[in-house]
C-alpha cells in the first residue's frame, strides 16, 4: 500500500535570472515498508524532492501538485500540523550531519528537543531510555549522550543523526546522500546500519543518491531522475538487468567495473540542461544517443511496461 502518493508535483525556484524548473510533473508512490532509491546526477532535483516531502523547501520555491501522506496533502497542511509529522512520522538525514547537529548542544539535548515537540509530557527517564535505545540500534554507546557533536568522528556523527531520525519510529525515513561525505570504509558501515534498520524497523526508506551501487545494496524500487523528470521507475533487479531509458543505460555503464582492467569511470557525454530554459521536447534529447525527431519537439509520455514506468519516445506511440 502507498504510504506517500506524489501527484503531478512541480517545483520551481524563483531566481533573479528567471524561474528554474527543478521538479517538473512528478508522479510517484512510496509504498509502506519499502525502500525506494532516487538516483540521478547532481542537480537533477533529488534533494528538492526530499525537502518538499518534509515541507522544508526554501522560500523561493513554488510548489504545485500533491504530496499525500496518510490521506493528507502535506503541501496544504498548516505549519503546526507539519511540525506534528516532521521528526516523528517522517524524518530526514542529510549528507553532512554537522549542518543538522547544533555544535553547542549535547547529543542528549538534540533528542530531548525532539521529544518535547512531540511528547511534552514525557519524563526525563523515558527520554533517556528512548535515546539510549536509538543510539544502541545504530552502534553508538549510550554513554555518549553527554558528548558534543565535535567529539564524534564523521561516521559516528552520521550514526547519531540516524539515531535521532529513527528514535520516534518514523513511517518514512528520507536519507539524502547519507554516505557521500564519508570515506569508503565508514560508508560501508553506515550502509550496514541502514540495512539493519530496514530489517528491524517497519519503515519505508527513501534513499537519495547519485550512486547506483548504493541503491543496489539497500533498495527494492528505484526512480531515476533526469533534469526534474522521473525518467524510469522499476524494481532494482529489473532495472539492473534491463534498463529501459537511454539515460539509465548510460548511468549503469558509469558504475566502475570490478574487473581490474576496466576500472575507469565512464562519463555520460554532455551535461545537465539549464533548468531555467530546459530543452524543448525531451529534456534528455541533447545527450541521448537514440534521439529522433519527435524527441526534439514533444515531451515524451510516461509509458507503463509490466509495472515499470519509462518516460521516453522509444516506448511511446509516435515514431
Ligand atoms: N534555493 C534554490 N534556489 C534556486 N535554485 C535552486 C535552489 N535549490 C536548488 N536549486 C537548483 O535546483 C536544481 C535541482 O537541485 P537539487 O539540489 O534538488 O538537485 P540534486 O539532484 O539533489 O543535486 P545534488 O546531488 O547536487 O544535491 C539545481 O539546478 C539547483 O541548482
Amino acid at each position: 500500500m502507498a504510504l506517500v502518493e506524489i501527484k503531478d508535483l512541480r517545483i520551481e525556484y524563483q531566481t533573479r535570472s528567471g524561474n528554474l524548473s527543478a521538479v517538473a510533473g512528478l508522479n510517484l508512490n512510496i509504498n509502506e515498508q519499502e525502500s525506494l532509491g532516487i538516483v540521478g546526477e547532481s542537480g537533477c532535483g533529488k534533494s528538492t524532492l526530499g525537502t518538499a516531502i518534509m515541507k522544508l523547501s526554501p522560500q523561493n520555491a513554488k510548489l504545485t501538485g500533491q504530496i499525500i501522506f496518510e490521506g493528507k496533502d502535506i503541501l496544504k497542511l498548516k505549519s503546526e500540523d507539519v511540525r506534528k509529522i516532521r521528526g516523528k512520522d517522517i524524518s530526514m538525514i542529510f549528507q553532512d550531519p554537522m549542518t543538522s547537529l547544533n555544535p553547542i548542544m549535547r547529543i542528549r539535548d538534540h533528542f530531548f528537543e525532539l521529544f518535547k515537540v512531540h511528547y511534552p509530557k514525557m519524563t526525563k527517564e523515558e527520554m533517556i531510555k528512548i535515546a539510549s535505545e536509538a543510539l544502541l540500534s545504530v552502534g553508538v554507546d549510550p554513554s555518549r549522550l553527554d558528548n558534543y557533536p565535535f567529539e564524534f568522528s564523521g561516521g559516528m556523527r552520521q550514526r547519531v543523526m540516524i539515531a535521532i531520525a529513527i528514535c520516534l519510529k518514523p513511517k518514512l525515513l528520507i536519507a539524502d546522500e547519507p554516505t557521500t561525505s564519508l570515506d569508503v570504509v565508514v560508508q560501508e558501515q553506515i550502509m550496514q546500519v541502514l540495512k539493519n534498520l530496514k530489517k528491524t524497523k517497519n519503515m519505508s526508506i527513501m534513499l537519495i543518491t547519485h550512486d547506483m551501487g548504493i541503491v543496489a545494496e539497500l533498495a527494492e524500487k528505484v526512480a531515476v531522475m533526469y533534469a526534474g523528470w522521473m525518467v524510469e521507475y522499476s524494481t532494482v533487479l529489473e532495472l539492473y538487468n534491463k534498463p529501459l531509458h537511454p539515460y539509465t543505460q548510460l548511468l549503469l555503464e558509469s558504475i566502475p567495473n570490478v574487473k581490474i582492467d576496466d576500472m575507469e569511470l565512464k562519463h555520460i557525454p554532455g551535461s545537465l540542461p539549464d533548468l531555467k530554459n530546459p530543452p524543448k521536447g525531451c529534456r534528455f534529447h541533447p545527450r541521448c544517443p537514440f534521439a529522433k525527431d519527435i524527441c526534439k519537439k514533444e515531451e515524451p509520455p510516461t509509458v507503463e511496461i509490466e509495472n515499470r514506468k519509462v518516460k521516453c519516445w522509444l516506448y511511446g506511440d509516435k515514431t
